[in-house]
Protein backbone atom coordinates (compact mmCIF):
# COMPACT_ATOMS: atom_id res chain seq x y z
CA UNK A 1 0.00 0.00 0.00
CA UNK A 2 1.12 3.52 -0.59
CA UNK A 3 0.23 6.50 2.31
CA UNK A 4 -0.11 9.59 1.66
CA UNK A 5 -1.27 10.97 4.86
CA UNK A 6 -2.79 10.16 7.78
CA UNK A 7 -4.22 12.34 10.12
CA UNK A 8 -7.28 12.61 12.83
CA UNK A 9 -9.63 15.73 12.02
CA UNK A 10 -13.19 15.87 11.81
CA UNK A 11 -15.61 14.51 9.33
CA UNK A 12 -16.10 17.07 6.76
CA UNK A 13 -18.34 14.81 4.55
CA UNK A 14 -21.30 12.00 4.74
CA UNK A 15 -24.03 11.29 7.28
CA UNK A 16 -20.81 11.05 10.21
CA UNK A 17 -20.39 14.79 9.34
CA UNK A 18 -18.67 16.64 12.63
CA UNK A 19 -17.82 13.49 13.98
CA UNK A 20 -13.93 13.04 14.71
CA UNK A 21 -12.19 11.06 12.62
CA UNK A 22 -8.82 9.68 11.40
CA UNK A 23 -8.38 9.76 8.03
CA UNK A 24 -6.33 6.79 6.16
CA UNK A 25 -5.39 8.73 2.43
CA UNK A 26 -4.11 6.19 -0.04
CA UNK A 27 -1.74 7.58 -2.90
CA UNK A 28 -2.99 7.18 -6.42
CA UNK A 29 -5.87 7.90 -8.62
CA UNK A 30 -7.12 6.12 -11.69
CA UNK A 31 -9.39 9.13 -12.72
CA UNK A 32 -8.59 12.97 -12.89
CA UNK A 33 -11.88 14.94 -11.62
CA UNK A 34 -12.02 18.48 -12.94
CA UNK A 35 -13.04 19.69 -9.78
CA UNK A 36 -9.99 17.30 -7.85
CA UNK A 37 -8.76 19.10 -4.84
CA UNK A 38 -6.53 16.66 -3.68
CA UNK A 39 -4.35 16.17 -6.68
CA UNK A 40 -1.23 16.04 -4.27
CA UNK A 41 -2.37 12.33 -3.16
CA UNK A 42 -1.76 11.14 -7.23
CA UNK A 43 1.74 10.72 -6.44
CA UNK A 44 2.81 11.52 -3.25
CA UNK A 45 3.24 9.05 -0.66
CA UNK A 46 5.07 5.85 1.27
CA UNK A 47 4.97 2.49 0.79
CA UNK A 48 3.48 0.71 4.02
CA UNK A 49 1.62 -2.19 5.57
CA UNK A 50 -1.71 -2.55 6.49
CA UNK A 51 0.00 -3.66 9.82
CA UNK A 52 1.82 -0.65 9.92
CA UNK A 53 -1.68 1.21 9.14
CA UNK A 54 -2.98 0.12 12.07
CA UNK A 55 -0.25 0.95 14.54
CA UNK A 56 -0.46 4.75 13.20
CA UNK A 57 -4.51 4.61 13.78
CA UNK A 58 -3.94 2.82 17.16
CA UNK A 59 -2.06 5.95 18.20
CA UNK A 60 -4.30 8.35 17.32
CA UNK A 61 -7.32 7.30 19.83
CA UNK A 62 -10.38 7.54 17.89
CA UNK A 63 -12.58 4.45 16.71
CA UNK A 64 -13.85 6.39 13.68
CA UNK A 65 -11.87 5.63 10.40
CA UNK A 66 -12.52 7.29 6.65
CA UNK A 67 -10.43 5.27 4.09
CA UNK A 68 -9.65 7.80 0.85
CA UNK A 69 -7.06 9.30 -1.43
CA UNK A 70 -6.69 9.19 -4.24
CA UNK A 71 -8.78 5.94 -4.91
CA UNK A 72 -8.73 3.96 -1.92
CA UNK A 73 -9.24 0.65 -3.66
CA UNK A 74 -6.93 0.81 -6.43
CA UNK A 75 -4.29 -0.39 -3.32
CA UNK A 76 -3.86 -3.70 -3.74
CA UNK A 77 -6.87 -5.78 -3.06
CA UNK A 78 -5.50 -8.55 -0.60
CA UNK A 79 -3.99 -5.47 1.22
CA UNK A 80 -7.08 -3.24 1.63
CA UNK A 81 -9.30 -6.01 2.54
CA UNK A 82 -6.64 -7.32 5.06
CA UNK A 83 -6.69 -3.75 6.27
CA UNK A 84 -10.48 -4.08 6.69
CA UNK A 85 -10.18 -7.65 8.68
CA UNK A 86 -8.25 -5.90 10.83
CA UNK A 87 -10.76 -2.88 11.15
CA UNK A 88 -13.25 -4.88 12.01
CA UNK A 89 -10.92 -6.86 14.41
CA UNK A 90 -10.54 -3.75 16.39
CA UNK A 91 -14.49 -2.57 16.38
CA UNK A 92 -13.58 0.15 14.68
CA UNK A 93 -16.54 2.22 12.35
CA UNK A 94 -15.15 2.55 8.67
CA UNK A 95 -16.40 4.31 5.88
CA UNK A 96 -14.40 3.79 2.18
CA UNK A 97 -14.52 7.19 -0.04
CA UNK A 98 -14.38 5.72 -3.64
CA UNK A 99 -14.66 7.16 -6.58
CA UNK A 100 -17.72 4.94 -8.74
CA UNK A 101 -15.41 3.41 -11.00
CA UNK A 102 -13.91 0.79 -8.88
CA UNK A 103 -16.04 -2.89 -9.02
CA UNK A 104 -17.10 -2.59 -5.23
CA UNK A 105 -18.05 -6.09 -4.80
CA UNK A 106 -14.14 -7.05 -5.10
CA UNK A 107 -14.31 -6.17 -1.49
CA UNK A 108 -16.18 -7.64 1.64
CA UNK A 109 -16.98 -5.09 4.10
CA UNK A 110 -17.73 -6.72 7.94
CA UNK A 111 -20.26 -4.86 10.42
CA UNK A 112 -19.41 -0.79 10.94
CA UNK A 113 -17.98 -0.23 7.30
CA UNK A 114 -19.50 1.26 4.70
CA UNK A 115 -19.01 2.61 1.01
CA UNK A 116 -19.78 6.22 -0.08
CA UNK A 117 -19.77 5.60 -3.29
CA UNK A 118 -19.45 9.15 -5.28
CA UNK A 119 -20.80 8.95 -8.53
CA UNK A 120 -19.02 11.35 -10.93
CA UNK A 121 -21.16 14.18 -12.70
CA UNK A 122 -20.58 15.10 -16.48
CA UNK A 123 -18.42 18.43 -15.18
CA UNK A 124 -16.05 15.94 -13.98
CA UNK A 125 -15.15 14.68 -16.81
CA UNK A 126 -14.94 11.23 -15.62
CA UNK A 127 -18.91 10.11 -15.96
CA UNK A 128 -18.22 7.27 -18.92
CA UNK A 129 -15.74 5.61 -16.19
CA UNK A 130 -18.10 4.85 -13.87
CA UNK A 131 -19.07 1.04 -12.87
CA UNK A 132 -22.47 1.42 -12.99
CA UNK A 133 -23.46 -2.45 -11.46
CA UNK A 134 -21.91 -0.67 -8.03
CA UNK A 135 -25.31 0.77 -7.85
CA UNK A 136 -27.02 -2.31 -7.57
CA UNK A 137 -24.20 -4.15 -5.48
CA UNK A 138 -24.41 -1.57 -2.91
CA UNK A 139 -26.29 -2.08 0.09
CA UNK A 140 -29.44 0.91 0.35
CA UNK A 141 -29.12 0.65 4.10
CA UNK A 142 -25.62 1.08 4.71
CA UNK A 143 -23.93 2.65 2.15
CA UNK A 144 -24.05 6.02 0.59
CA UNK A 145 -24.47 7.42 -2.92
CA UNK A 146 -22.64 10.77 -3.02
CA UNK A 147 -22.98 13.65 -5.82
CA UNK A 148 -20.88 16.30 -6.20
CA UNK A 149 -22.74 18.87 -8.40
CA UNK A 150 -21.22 21.56 -10.35
CA UNK A 151 -24.16 23.05 -12.75
CA UNK A 152 -27.75 22.50 -13.05
CA UNK A 153 -26.88 19.65 -15.77
CA UNK A 154 -25.01 17.83 -13.41
CA UNK A 155 -27.53 17.89 -10.86
CA UNK A 156 -29.96 16.66 -13.78
CA UNK A 157 -27.63 13.86 -14.70
CA UNK A 158 -28.22 12.75 -11.03
CA UNK A 159 -31.79 12.62 -10.67
CA UNK A 160 -32.11 10.71 -14.11
CA UNK A 161 -29.30 8.47 -12.83
CA UNK A 162 -31.78 8.18 -9.41
CA UNK A 163 -34.55 7.18 -12.01
CA UNK A 164 -32.42 4.55 -14.18
CA UNK A 165 -30.85 3.15 -11.16
CA UNK A 166 -33.59 2.68 -8.89
CA UNK A 167 -31.77 4.11 -5.89
CA UNK A 168 -34.36 6.76 -4.93
CA UNK A 169 -34.98 7.59 -1.18
CA UNK A 170 -38.13 6.15 -0.92
CA UNK A 171 -36.98 2.69 -1.57
CA UNK A 172 -34.28 3.69 1.48
CA UNK A 173 -31.25 4.77 -0.52
CA UNK A 174 -28.72 7.27 1.51
CA UNK A 175 -27.86 10.31 -1.51
CA UNK A 176 -26.01 13.02 -0.90
CA UNK A 177 -25.78 15.73 -2.62
CA UNK A 178 -22.37 17.69 -2.44
CA UNK A 179 -21.60 21.38 -4.20
CA UNK A 180 -18.65 21.71 -5.98
CA UNK A 181 -16.15 24.17 -3.81
CA UNK A 182 -17.55 27.48 -4.92
CA UNK A 183 -18.59 26.59 -7.97
CA UNK A 184 -22.42 26.60 -7.24
CA UNK A 185 -24.73 28.77 -5.19
CA UNK A 186 -25.37 26.72 -2.21
CA UNK A 187 -28.99 28.16 -2.54
CA UNK A 188 -29.36 26.50 -5.82
CA UNK A 189 -28.31 23.11 -4.65
CA UNK A 190 -30.67 23.04 -1.94
CA UNK A 191 -33.86 24.80 -4.03
CA UNK A 192 -33.06 22.02 -6.21
CA UNK A 193 -33.52 19.00 -3.50
CA UNK A 194 -36.38 20.49 -1.97
CA UNK A 195 -38.01 21.51 -5.34
CA UNK A 196 -37.69 17.78 -6.12
CA UNK A 197 -38.89 16.14 -2.72
CA UNK A 198 -35.84 14.39 -2.74
CA UNK A 199 -35.33 13.48 0.28
CA UNK A 200 -31.44 13.65 0.23
CA UNK A 201 -28.94 14.86 2.50
CA UNK A 202 -27.35 18.29 1.23
CA UNK A 203 -24.03 18.81 2.88
CA UNK A 204 -21.09 21.46 2.29
CA UNK A 205 -17.41 20.71 3.14
CA UNK A 206 -17.27 21.40 6.85
CA UNK A 207 -12.83 21.04 7.18
CA UNK A 208 -13.35 24.10 4.65
CA UNK A 209 -15.15 26.54 6.43
CA UNK A 210 -13.20 25.65 9.27
CA UNK A 211 -10.00 25.70 8.04
CA UNK A 212 -8.21 26.92 4.46
CA UNK A 213 -9.59 24.91 2.35
CA UNK A 214 -6.14 24.59 0.58
CA UNK A 215 -5.03 23.26 3.86
CA UNK A 216 -3.92 19.64 3.72
CA UNK A 217 -4.40 17.20 6.92
CA UNK A 218 -6.89 18.64 7.70
C1 LIG B 1 -10.66 13.60 -2.89
S1 LIG B 1 -11.91 12.38 -3.10
C2 LIG B 1 -11.06 10.90 -2.62
C3 LIG B 1 -11.94 9.65 -2.67
C4 LIG B 1 -12.35 9.18 -4.08
N1 LIG B 1 -11.23 9.32 -5.01
C5 LIG B 1 -13.57 9.90 -4.59
O1 LIG B 1 -13.44 10.78 -5.47
O2 LIG B 1 -14.67 9.60 -4.08
C6 LIG B 1 -12.98 12.60 -1.68
C7 LIG B 1 -14.25 13.35 -1.96
O3 LIG B 1 -13.95 14.72 -2.19
C8 LIG B 1 -14.78 15.15 -3.24
N2 LIG B 1 -14.19 16.34 -3.85
C9 LIG B 1 -13.00 16.42 -4.47
N3 LIG B 1 -12.79 17.68 -4.91
C10 LIG B 1 -13.89 18.41 -4.56
C11 LIG B 1 -14.28 19.77 -4.73
N4 LIG B 1 -13.50 20.62 -5.40
N5 LIG B 1 -15.47 20.16 -4.23
C12 LIG B 1 -16.27 19.28 -3.57
N6 LIG B 1 -15.96 17.98 -3.36
C13 LIG B 1 -14.78 17.56 -3.87
C14 LIG B 1 -14.83 13.95 -4.17
O4 LIG B 1 -15.86 14.05 -5.11
C15 LIG B 1 -15.03 12.84 -3.18
O5 LIG B 1 -16.40 12.69 -2.86
N1 LIG C 1 -12.11 16.65 7.25
C1 LIG C 1 -12.19 15.98 6.10
N2 LIG C 1 -13.28 15.23 5.83
C2 LIG C 1 -13.30 14.50 4.70
N3 LIG C 1 -14.26 13.63 4.26
C3 LIG C 1 -13.86 13.07 3.09
C4 LIG C 1 -12.60 13.57 2.77
C5 LIG C 1 -11.82 13.08 1.63
O1 LIG C 1 -10.86 13.75 1.15
O2 LIG C 1 -12.11 11.93 1.22
C6 LIG C 1 -12.25 14.50 3.78
C7 LIG C 1 -11.13 15.37 4.03
O3 LIG C 1 -10.20 15.51 3.21
N4 LIG C 1 -11.15 16.04 5.21
S1 LIG D 1 -11.62 10.26 -8.07
FE1 LIG D 1 -11.37 11.41 -6.16
S2 LIG D 1 -9.14 11.61 -5.87
FE2 LIG D 1 -9.50 10.90 -7.95
S3 LIG D 1 -9.48 12.77 -9.20
FE3 LIG D 1 -11.63 12.39 -8.65
S4 LIG D 1 -11.97 13.49 -6.74
FE4 LIG D 1 -9.76 13.40 -7.04
MG1 LIG E 1 -10.86 15.87 1.06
Amino acid sequence: MRLNELFLSIQGETSSAGLPTIFVRFTGCNLRCTYCDTKYSYFEGDIITPDEVMDKIRALKCKRVCLTGGEPLIQPRAEMQRLLDLLAEESYEVSIETDGSIDVSKFQLHAKQRFIVDMKVPSSGMSEKMHLPNLQHIVAERDEVKFVVGSRADYEWCTALIREQGIHPKDGYQLIFSPVFREIELEDLVNWILEDELDARFQVQLHKIVWDPDKRGV
